[in-house]
């Protein structure tokens, strides 16, 4: 089989480029800092690399230039299984770049199911086997929960509603290793006791990793005390500068999403 042949359907990921106008977008938590444009870009393809080289297909998405949150790509879909979620973003200036996502997604094949009654950012959604914690907070109401349940129940999926009032998004606050533990920057986490195993990280960055497969976890450079809590569990981190993307309240996890199954149906 030649080396190029067709990717591993378990470690693709959807990417999009960012806009000129990133400096343009939402900051709600933090106050805002100016961006080096040219470092932002820089700094994505390190993101996009450290993927790449790590055995992951990246997929670009069409740019949303005029959109400047587009590259926070996380927040327009959550893939469960083999279906795409499109989500309904809970700030209006995000609602545009929800269109190329989803064609990105149906061009793969992957059935959509677009969610239209509530509001939901894919940034809140944080998935551990069939379990999915859903941050109720500044993003995702009510509405959106439910018809996200209503979505995922006949998959198999678990929607588990969380409090959110302290960061933007579920992932900004948490995420969880490969063995299902919960991960989370205690003073941005509103109850703990919601996640059966929970470490704490001595740094906001430190509660977000990507899980690259075999022991790997893509981590911010923003956090070097939590890396190495990391790496004395026994994973490894891959270290990435994403500055000018925290700066706008980004982080390792808003920057791509992992297509791990194969279309549902193929
Ligand atoms: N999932 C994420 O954490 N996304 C980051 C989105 C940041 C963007 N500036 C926003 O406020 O929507």
């Amino acid at each position: 089989m030649p080396f190029d042949a067709a990717p591993d359907m378990s470690r693709r990921a959807l990417i999009r480029r960012p806009s000129p106008r990133l400096a343009q977008g939402l900051v709600t938590h933090i106050d805002r800092s100016p961006i080096d444009i040219d470092l932002a870009g820089a700094q994505w393809q390190g993101y996009v690399d450290a993927l790449t080289g790590n055995g992951w297909h990246t997929i670009e998405v069409d740019p949303a230039f005029d959109c400047p949150d587009s590259v926070f790509v996380e927040d327009a879909a959550v893939m469960f299984g083999g279906t795409a979620v499109i989500t309904n973003p809970g700030a209006d200036e995000r609602k545009p770049e929800t269109a190329g996502t989803a064609a990105a997604l149906r061009d793969l094949g992957y059935p959509v199911r677009t969610m239209t009654a509530g509001s939901l950012d894919g940034g809140d959604v944080l998935k551990i086997g069939s379990t999915v914690y859903v941050g109720r907070g500044g993003r995702t109401d009510a509405a959106g929960i439910a018809e996200f349940r209503a979505i995922l129940e006949p998959l198999g999926g678990n929607v588990i509603a969380v409090p959110l009032t302290k960061a933007l998004h579920l992932k900004s606050a948490v995420t969880a290793l490969p063995d299902g533990t919960v991960i989370g920057y205690p003073p941005v986490v509103d109850d703990p006791s919601f996640y059966p195993h929970f470490r704490p990280m001595p740094e906001e960055g430190g509660a977000h990793v990507v899980d690259l497969g075999q022991g790997r976890l893509l981590m911010a450079a923003s956090a070097p005390r939590s890396a190495d809590l990391i790496a004395d569990l026994g994973y490894t981190p891959v270290v990435v500068d994403i500055s000018e993307f925290e700066k706008m309240e980004g982080c390792v996890t808003c920057l791509s999403v992992r297509l791990r199954s194969a279309p549902s149906g193929s």
